[in-house]
């Protein structure tokens, strides 16, 4: 994780059935390696995170979210925000009725947090 106070993560979604039935293709090329991507021929855009089709939720919490709320625990305060334009994955990645569960072994029973939308 980087000093950063506001770290942004670009998550792109899989084709969804029906943009691949009506002949739809990726627009974004991912580069190795690197928190980067391209879009179209030659524009690159550079994020905290990249995360590909095929990153799992729990792969998307543990690399991005888990650490606000291990923080959010030791009494800082986080935000999380997800922006895009409709259908991009919004809900979907955010989850609903999600469980947080608590990794320090000091805090373990004393909270749970459910958030729902
Ligand atoms: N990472 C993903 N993997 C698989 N399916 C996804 C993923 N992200 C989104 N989808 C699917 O894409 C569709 C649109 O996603 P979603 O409803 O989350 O978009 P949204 O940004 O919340 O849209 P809106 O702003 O219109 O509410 C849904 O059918 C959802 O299941």
């Amino acid at each position: 994780m980087t000093s950063s106070t506001v770290r942004v993560a670009l998550r792109i979604r899989p084709l969804s059935p029906q943009e691949h039935a009506s002949g739809e293709t990726e627009c974004v090329t991912q580069l190795p390696g690197v928190p980067q991507i391209v879009i179209g021929a030659d524009r690159a855009f550079t994020f905290d995170y990249v995360f590909s089709p095929e990153v799992s939720q729990e792969q998307v919490y543990d690399d991005a979210i888990g650490p606000l709320v291990d923080q959010f625990l030791q009494g800082y305060n986080a935000t999380i925000l997800a922006y895009g334009q409709t259908g991009s994955g919004k809900t979907f990645s955010m989850g609903t009725g999600l469980t947080i569960s608590v990794t320090q072994p000091e805090l373990q029973g004393k909270y749970h947090v459910k958030i729902d939308m």
